[in-house]
Order: C-alpha cells, then structure tokens, then sequence
C-alpha cells in the first residue's frame, strides 16, 4: 500500500482535494473518489481536481474535476484558480499567467500580485445542442431561456454553458427560494441529458446579484464559479444586469467580480481568493 499526497483547499468554501497526478502514480478509474469525498468517512470534499501534463504544446498543464458523485465533468471556476495557486507554490511552475487545458476547453488562470487570481473563463454557449438542453420545438430551440415543468411547478431557466452546463433562475429572495427541491428535480430533469448544475440568482442592484448553486453531482456548494459566470452572463442577457462594470457575486462562502461584455465571442473573467488549508496524505493502490 502507498501513500497519495494531497493538498486541501478551498476557494470561497467550495472545497478541493488537489492531487499532483504528474509526480505520483494516480488512476481515476480506480481510485474511490466518492468515498473519499464522504465528509464523515473520508477527506470530504465537493470536487477532486487532477492536475496532469497537457496534451498539447500550447499548454502549461492539464486539470481533470471530479465531483463527489464521482462524475468527471468539464469544468471549475473555483477549481480553476486554486489550480494555479497549487501549481505555483509547488514550483510546477513559476509563470503567473498559466494555459490549463480542461474537458469544458483551455482556460487561463492569472495569479495576481495581492493573492487573489483571476480566471479567463472563455466564450459562454447558448444554444440548446450545446449546453445540452433538450428543446421541445423549433421555438424554444431558439430561445435561450426555457419553461421547465416540474410536478405542479413551472419554472423558467436561462441555460449557459461555461464548459459545464447551467441552468439559472432569478428569484425574488434566495433564502427562501427551494433550492434543495427544485435544484434535485432540476439536476436530474429530462430536458438536461447530462444533468445540469442550478442557480438561484435574486438582483440586487445592475452590478450586485445574490447567488445559490446546487451544483451538478454534489448539492448546494458555498460558492460555485462557473456557477457565479453563468448567471451573471445570464443576468446580462435578459437585460437585468448591466454590462459596463464587473458583477459582483454575493454566494454563501463570499464575493466574486465576473466581467462580460455581451459581444459575439466575448470572454467571461472571474476574479476571486484561493486558499490552501492542509496538506495530507491517504493510502492508495
Ligand atoms: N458541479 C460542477 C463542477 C464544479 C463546478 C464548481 N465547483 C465551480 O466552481 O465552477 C459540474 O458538475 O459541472
């Protein structure tokens, strides 16, 4: 039996167990992620991210997410920049601005001078076929928000792909919105073939929204980036949130800054703090 060395840490309160895959033997077919995920029983964590080499020259790295279902997913945003913060501080490299390829595309991560690190989070997707949404005609198959029925509910979604598929909600107060319910029936709705990560977006002001994330694979989250993107790319859309300034995220763990212009082929930048908590070990193989 071996021992796996692994970093904790987190980014809002969206927790990590971060494992060097290029200086340790690490195989994610076998390895028990969801046991390890239990916060009883295990190390407890939302998501396990891989760092790994990258496939191609124009790449720093390569970093794989797994959420604590298990599931391997495309993307992270707060993955995302305690990714870099790990590769920095354990010398993998010493560049600040750092290309990591994922599943959900290349994005990258600039480590800043006062400890927090902004991400390039890339191009957000809306058409149906490419969050995946199952469209029920050509007329929503236009759309980029969407009626959902849900027993005797009907909801209506914004769906975003920021790597990984969203689906956003604005609501009136989010500490009374379902989100246990409604987030479950939603993860798991018909319309969303590969699953689907929900928001709970109440406006506060054109640049300050409140946020809650019942992430794909997990429940509700402390934070979720690509979840603070999504609807702050959703919000601009439909014309409640304005695109001149950075939107600041209010979640449950803190404050994230998301910028998009809403222009064709327009990227969405996060900015937001890393932590680091412990470093520990667990035997493997
Ligand atoms: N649950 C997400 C992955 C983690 C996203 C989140 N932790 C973030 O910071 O973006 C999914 O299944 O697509």
């Amino acid at each position: 039996m071996t021992k796996l060395k692994f970093t904790k840490m987190h980014g809002l309160g969206n927790d990590f167990m971060v494992i060097d895959g290029i200086n340790q033997k690490f195989d994610s077919t076998t390895a028990p992620i969801a046991a390890w995920a239990q916060r009883h029983t295990g190390v407890g964590f939302d998501q396990l991210l891989l760092i790994e080499a990258p496939q191609t020259a124009k790449a720093d790295f390569r970093y794989r997410i797994f959420n604590a279902d298990g599931s391997e997913v495309e993307q992270c945003g707060n993955g995302a920049r305690c990714f870099a913060r790990f590769v920095y501080d354990k010398g993998l490299t010493n560049k600040q601005q750092i290309v990591v390829e994922t599943a959900g595309g290349v994005i990258v991560p600039h480590l800043n001078d006062d400890g927090t690190v902004t991400v390039d989070m890339g191009v957000p997707l809306f058409a149906p076929e490419q969050i995946p949404f199952a469209a029920i005609d050509e007329d929503d198959a236009q759309r980029i928000s969407h009626q959902l029925v849900i027993g005797n509910d009907t909801v209506d979604v914004t769906c975003i792909n920021m790597g990984n598929p969203h689906a956003v909600m604005v609501v009136e107060d989010i500490d009374r919105a379902p989100v246990h319910r409604l987030g479950a029936a939603i993860e798991n709705h018909r319309q969303f073939p590969q699953r689907v990560n929900v928001g709970f977006m109440q406006i506060l002001s054109p640049y300050q929204i409140r946020l809650r994330v019942f992430e794909r694979g997990v429940g509700e989250t402390q934070a979720c980036g690509t979840g603070a993107c999504a609807a702050a790319v959703a919000g601009i859309s439909l014309g409640v949130l304005a695109d001149d300034k950075p939107v600041q995220v209010s979640l449950p763990g803190g404050l994230l800054s998301i910028s998009w212009q809403q222009q064709p082929d327009a990227h969405v930048w996060m900015t937001g703090p890393v932590q680091t908590v412990f470093e520990g070990e667990i035997d493997y193989l």
